[in-house]
C-alpha cells in the first residue's frame, strides 16, 4: 500500500483517482509548518502539493520512502528540485491543466486595467457616483507586446487578436513560421518596449527573466504603456515600475503576483492609485483546479506503479516518439549495467555505452540513464538510485560517462554495450532485443554468446578443454544447484573460454569458491539479475 499525502488544499474531484485506488491511502493535512511536516513525510510515497507548501531540503531528506512530488499546476519554485534530485525523488508538475483559466485572467487585468474597474467600483459602493475620473482605453488597434510565447502567451495573443490588437511576441523560441502561424509579430524586448501600448509577461522567473523589465526598459518605454503580470513576481522589477507610474511613463499596471508572496503590508502596490492587483488567482477557477489536480494525480499512480509517466521537472521530457522506440530497451540496459557492474571488479571510473544499429538515430540519453542506473544501483543500492538521481550520482563521483554511437549493424538490428573501466580492469557486456525472444545479451567482453538476461546466473572462465562443463555440472548438482541452461563461449579452440550458466536459485558462497578451484578454472562469479 503506497500513502500520500495532500498538504495543499487540491481540489477533491481532482485527487479522488488516489483515493479509489485500492492500493493507494490518501491523507489530506493541508496547511502543516516545516517541522510538522518534517516529523510524518518519513511515512509517505508522494507528496502532493499546490504552491504553499515549501517543499524544502528538510523534507526531502526526512521523507525517506518519498518517492514523487506532485505539483498542482505549472510553477516548482515551492519545490528544492535540486535536493529532489540529489534524493532520486521524481518531481512533476500539470503544465497544461491551468493554461486557459490563467489567459482568461490576464484578460480579467488587462480589461479591469483599460477602464479602472477596480477603482470605479470601490468609489461607487463607497457612495461616490464618479463618472469623470475613469476614462479608460479600448484595446482594440492597439499594439500588444507579449513576452514569453509559450501556453499561456500564445493562448493570450490568440484572444487578443480577436480584440483587434495587433501582437508583438518575444521568445527565445518563437520562430519567424510559428509567429506567422499565430499572426504575430515576432519581435525583441525593446522593440516591444519601444512600440507597444500594452504589455503582458509570460515566462518563467529565471536568472535572465529577472527583472528583464526594469529601469534601462522604463527609460526608453514608449508613454502611456499598461503592463500585466500573471506570470511570476520579480519578471519586472517592482521598484521601478512604482517609479516608472510616478514619472508618467508608465499609464497603469496590473499585477497578480510579486516578488515576495504575500506582499508586505506597506507594499507600494497595495495603495497605488494606477495599479491593481489580485492575490496569484490566475489559476484559481474550478475547472483548472480540477484539471491539474487529475493530471498530477494521474502521474502519481503511474509512478507508484512503476508505469510510464510524464510532466518529470527534474529528468529532461522524453518526446513520444523517442519514448517509443527506446522504452522497450530500457528493462534491458538496465540488466546490462548491473550484469557489468556485478562481473567489474574495483572502484568505476568510466562508464562507456556505445549503440550501433537502428537506435544510433535516436536521441539515447533517456536509455543512458536506465544503465547508469544498473551500474550505481550495484554499488550504492537499489534504493538510493533511480533514473532521476543516476546521472547526478555518476557526476558527483566523478565517474565519467562516454557514448558513442554507429549506424553499422554488427549483425543485430540494434546493439547496445556498456563496458566498464575500474582502476583494476575493463570488462564489457553487449544486449539486443530479439524478434520473438525478447532481450539477449549477446557478447560478454570478447565472447559470443546467447543469455537472457534474467535470474541467477553464474559466469565461469576457464581453459578449453574437455570435461570441465561437466566437472562444473557434477560439483553444483552435488550441491543441490539445478542447471536451466548453459552457453559456452570461447574465441579459439583450446584458448580461453566462458561458460555461462542459468541456475535455479542462489549459488552458497562457498560452493563458488570450490567452482573457482576445479583444474584449469580461472574465476567463478555469481550474478544476479532481478
Ligand atoms: N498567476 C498564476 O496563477 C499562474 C498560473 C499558471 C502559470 N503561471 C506562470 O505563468 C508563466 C508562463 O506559464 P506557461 O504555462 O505559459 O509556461 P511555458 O513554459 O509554456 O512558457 C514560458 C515561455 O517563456 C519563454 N521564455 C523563457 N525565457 C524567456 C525570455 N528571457 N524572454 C522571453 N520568453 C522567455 C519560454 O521559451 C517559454 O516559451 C510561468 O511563470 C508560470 O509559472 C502563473
Ligand atoms: O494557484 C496556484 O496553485 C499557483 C498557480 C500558478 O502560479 C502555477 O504555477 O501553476
Amino acid at each position: 500500500m503506497f500513502k500520500v499525502l495532500v498538504s495543499d488544499p487540491i481540489s477533491d474531484l481532482g485527487i479522488q483517482q488516489l483515493v479509489d485506488a485500492s492500493d493507494i491511502a490518501v491523507d489530506k493535512k493541508p496547511g502543516l509548518s516545516e517541522d510538522e511536516l518534517v516529523a510524518i513525510i518519513g511515512e509517505y510515497d508522494a507528496l502532493l502539493v499546490r504552491s504553499q507548501t515549501q517543499v524544502t531540503a528538510r523534507i526531502m531528506e526526512a521523507g525517506k520512502q518519498l518517492k514523487v512530488v506532485g505539483r498542482a499546476g505549472v510553477g516548482v519554485d515551492n519545490i528544492d528540485l535540486a535536493a529532489a534530485t540529489e534524493r532520486g525523488i521524481i518531481v512533476i508538475n500539470a503544465p497544461d491543466g491551468n493554461t486557459i483559466t490563467t489567459c482568461e485572467h490576464t484578460f480579467a487585468m488587462m480589461m479591469a486595467l483599460a477602464r479602472h474597474i477596480p477603482q470605479a467600483y470601490a468609489k461607487t459602493v463607497g457612495g461616490v457616483w464618479d463618472r469623470k475620473t475613469f476614462l479608460g482605453v479600448e484595446l482594440r488597434n492597439k499594439k500588444l507586446g507579449v513576452l514569453g510565447m509559450g501556453r499561456i502567451g500564445s493562448e493570450v495573443a490568440v484572444r487578443a487578436k480577436a480584440f483587434g490588437m495587433e501582437i508583438l511576441a518575444y521568445d527565445p523560441f518563437l520562430t519567424e513560421e510559428r509567429a506567422a502561424k499565430l499572426g504575430v509579430k515576432l519581435s525583441t524586448v525593446e522593440d516591444i518596449v519601444r512600440n507597444a501600448d500594452f504589455m503582458t509577461v509570460h515566462t518563467p522567473l529565471t536568472p535572465e527573466t529577472r527583472h528583464m523589465i526594469a529601469r534601462p526598459q522604463f527609460e526608453v518605454m514608449k508613454h502611456g504603456m499598461r503592463i500585466v503580470n500573471c506570470a511570476r513576481g520579480g519578471i519586472i522589477d517592482e521598484q521601478a515600475l512604482v517609479e516608472a507610474i510616478d514619472q508618467g511613463i508608465v499609464a497603469g499596471a496590473a499585477f497578480d503576483v510579486f516578488e515576495v508572496e504575500p506582499p508586505a503590508p506597506d507594499h507600494p502596490f497595495l495603495k497605488h492609485p494606477r495599479i491593481i492587483v489580485t492575490p496569484h488567482l490566475g489559476a484559481s477557477t474550478v475547472e483548472a483546479q480540477e484539471n491539474v489536480a487529475i493530471d498530477v494525480s494521474e502521474q502519481v499512480l503511474h509512478i507508484l506503479r512503476n508505469e510510464p509517466f510524464k510532466n518529470a521537472v527534474n529528468m529532461p521530457a522524453i518526446p513520444g516518439d523517442v519514448l517509443n522506440r527506446l522504452q522497450p530497451y530500457f528493462t534491458l540496459g538496465e540488466k546490462l549495467g548491473s550484469f557489468i557492474a556485478q562481473l567489474t571488479e574495483g572502484a568505476v571510473q568510466e562508464i562507456s555505452i556505445s549503440y550501433s544499429g537502428e537506435l544510433a538515430d535516436v536521441d539515447t540519453q533517456p536509455l543512458n540513464r536506465y544503465i547508469v542506473k544498473g551500474i550505481l544501483s550495484h554499488h550504492l543500492g537499489s534504493d538510493q538510485v533511480n533514473v532521476v538521481n543516476a546521472m547526478h550520482l555518476a557526476k558527483s563521483r566523478d565517474v565519467n560517462i562516454v557514448t558513442q554511437k554507429s549506424t553499422a549493424h554488427k549483425g543485430f538490428t540494434n546493439l547496445v554495450t556498456v563496458s566498464l573501466r575500474t582502476k583494476q580492469e575493463e570488462r564489457l557486456v553487449a544486449g539486443t532485443l530479439l524478434n520473438g525472444y525478447g532481450a539477449r545479451i549477446v557478447q560478454i567482453d570478447k565472447y559470443p554468446v546467447d543469455v537472457a538476461p534474467e535470474g541467477n546466473l553464474i559466469l565461469v572462465s576457464h581453459n578449453d578443454k574437455p570435461g570441465i562443463i561437466g566437472r562444473v555440472g557434477t560439483l553444483l548438482g552435488s550441491n543441490d544447484v539445478n542447471i536451466a541452461t548453459m552457453q559456452v563461449g570461447r574465441k579459439l579452440v583450446g584458448g580461453a573460454a566462458i561458460m555461462v550458466l542459468t541456475v535455479d536459485k542462489g549459488v552458497p558462497k562457498q560452493v563458488l569458491s570450490e567452482v573457482a578451484k576445479l583444474p584449469d578454472l580461472n574465476n567463478a562469479k555469481e550474478i544476479m539479475l532481478v
